[in-house]
């Protein structure tokens, strides 16, 4: 007798994208990031249709012990000065660490420990990125292209979005005259 081998699921790595049935989709439009950019006005004056992300994501078993995998496609633009950005969480269940891969495009991802300071990591095809344990994160791209980003974590680590208002995080990135600006608020 012989083994046969199944077909998995497969991921283009140009892109991100899933070739898999049961994908789930979740899209970030501009009407849904209410107060995220430092210049609100300048983001309620485009429009609210307008996709900022979309995170394409496999079915995981939804218990202790499993992982979820998913990519965020992260659209090029700037809200006034200020590049396009994902909200941005800490963990529900803060102990929890996360990857990230970069896989097109160019970005930065803002890492915000609970207790240390804020630091940046460029996102690029083949960056690999560790999301430590108590630290809030965030895609910011900074290209000219879509910026993905393929992720696992764990699925019962769960979203955190109000630890960080009303501030926000400390660290935002501007384009200040064709150049990419780290700026550290309140600074
Ligand atoms: O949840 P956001 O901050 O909007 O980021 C969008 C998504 O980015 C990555 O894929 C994360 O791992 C997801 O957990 C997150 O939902």
């Amino acid at each position: 007798m012989t083994a046969s081998s199944g077909l998995p699921v497969r991921v283009d790595l140009l892109t991100g994208h899933f070739d898999a049935i049961n994908v789930q989709h979740k899209s970030t439009c501009m009407r849904d990031l209410q107060g995220v950019f430092s210049d609100d006005a300048a983001r309620k004056a485009l429009p609210e249709d307008f996709e900022v992300y979309h995170v394409e994501m496999l079915a995981s078993p939804q218990q202790e012990g499993e992982l979820h995998t998913g990519t965020t496609h992260l659209m090029p633009g700037k809200v006034a000065d200020e590049f396009f950005m994902t909200r941005g969480h800490f963990h529900q269940r803060r102990e929890q660490a996360e990857f990230y891969f970069g896989l097109r495009g160019e970005g930065i991802l803002l890492l915000q420990p609970e207790n240390a300071p804020a630091y940046t990591e460029q996102v690029f095809a083949g960056s690999v990125h560790h999301i430590p344990s108590f630290t809030a994160h965030r895609l910011v791209n900074t290209g000219h292209d879509v910026l993905s980003a393929l992720a696992v974590w764990p699925v019962i680590a769960g979203h955190d979005y109000q630890s960080l208002q009303p501030d926000g995080f400390r660290i935002r990135v501007f384009d200040r005259d064709g150049k990419v600006s780290l700026e550290v608020a309140g600074v």
